[in-house]
């Protein structure tokens, strides 16, 4: 593959604090190297509409502090059809754009696979998602950050839920993947973590509480990931909990898009700007169809493929160290 002169970039799906650190190093490792850098608006919905911007490294100053992107995001219905993929190439062509960054989480990157295989557009990925859910990169931007604001708003519930002897469900994000809850669970002192890769069931849930008020426990933090089949319905476990073991008296939080804002950590930040660097080199080494990670604390490569496959083993040791701690 020819180096390519001009290159855009965007970002798609939820957001993560963050992206705009990583737009930041895309558009800065663009002028280091003298190529021309566009930003693209709103995802692949403005790849489809050719909501395009030029981008120089002054543009991008007093972001990385931010959270959300300033180049916005979308989930693209258009983009999933072929019509939608055509209309997005060819408005790259007419731009002689030459590559693309593509900064965003698992349907970010089969999009962007599909359109490497259609149309030989040379493509690379950045992770960029709350939920770390993708497969070949040890983590994913704003992960860090999301984390650390679940942790906090969890030491808050706790003073609640102590004076008051209350157990608390929290629900936090994670579409399908358990370790937003498994992590900030342990980090903030939880009783019982759900999490979809194990699906304890509620039965098994009634029964570790029914342990933990005879070993004295007065208050209590259930964390329950989203994807976690009891975690569908959190306000029908509440119930199931209140009627089954009557001296539990139950309150419900669910911490939502909270868990997506804020001002990135300076680890997301860090890694944002590695991943950044690291895809423009990526693509003048003449990469492609790949997506960027990190692991054991090095820059890697990873074939979208490997990237999507999604990974469902569970950190053993863990549910391990969160079982032994709650005791
Ligand atoms: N199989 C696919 N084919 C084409 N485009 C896709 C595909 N899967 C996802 N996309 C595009 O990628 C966008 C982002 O994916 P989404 O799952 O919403 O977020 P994320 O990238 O954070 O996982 C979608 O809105 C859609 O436009
Ligand atoms: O904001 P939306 O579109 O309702 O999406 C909510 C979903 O997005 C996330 O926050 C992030 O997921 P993605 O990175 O796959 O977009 C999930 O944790 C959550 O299930
Ligand atoms: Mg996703």
């Amino acid at each position: 593959m020819k180096k390519p002169t001009k290159i855009a970039v965007l970002t798609s799906g939820g957001d993560a604090p963050g992206m705009n650190a990583a737009i930041r190093a895309v558009v800065r490792s663009c002028a280091y190297h003298k190529l021309s850098c566009i930003g693209v608006y709103r995802g692949f919905q403005g790849l489809i509409e050719g909501d395009f911007k030029e981008l120089g490294p002054r543009t991008v100053k007093n972001i990385i502090n931010r959270g959300g992107t300033f180049l916005k995001s979308a989930r693209s219905k258009d983009f999933r059809t072929e019509e939608g993929r055509k209309k997005a190439y060819s408005n790259l062509k007419n731009e002689r754009i030459e590559a693309l960054v593509v900064i965003g989480g698992d349907g970010t990157f089969a999009g962007a696979s599909a359109f490497m295989r259609e149309f030989n557009f040379p493509v690379v990925g950045i992770p960029g998602t709350i939920d770390n859910d993708i497969n070949g990169t040890d983590f994913t931007i704003g992960y860090d950050t999301a984390l650390n604001t679940v942790v906090e708003a969890i030491d808050k519930i706790r003073d609640t839920a102590n004076s008051h002897n209350r157990l608390f469900l929290v629900e936090v994000m994670g579409r399908d993947a358990g370790d937003i809850a498994l992590n900030a669970g342990i980090g903030a002192g939880a009783e019982e973590i759900l999490i979809p890769e194990q699906n304890m069931g509620r039965g098994r849930l009634l029964e570790s509480l029914s342990r933990s008020k005879k070993s004295g426990k007065t208050s209590s933090i259930v964390v329950v990931s989203e994807g976690d089949e009891a975690g569908k319905n959190i306000f029908g476990l509440a119930k199931y909990i209140e009627e089954n073991l009557t001296e539990y008296e139950v309150r419900v939080t669910v911490l939502g898009h909270i868990q997506r804002g804020g001002s990135p950590s300076c680890y997301d930040r860090v890694l944002a700007s590695r991943l950044g660097v690291g895809a423009v080199d990526a693509l003048l080494r003449g990469e492609t169809n790949v997506m960027i990670g990190i692991v054991h604390n090095s820059v890697v490569s990873v074939p979208f493929s490997e990237a999507i496959k999604g990974s469902n083993a569970i950190d053993e040791e863990l549910i391990r160290v969160a079982d032994i701690i709650s005791i």
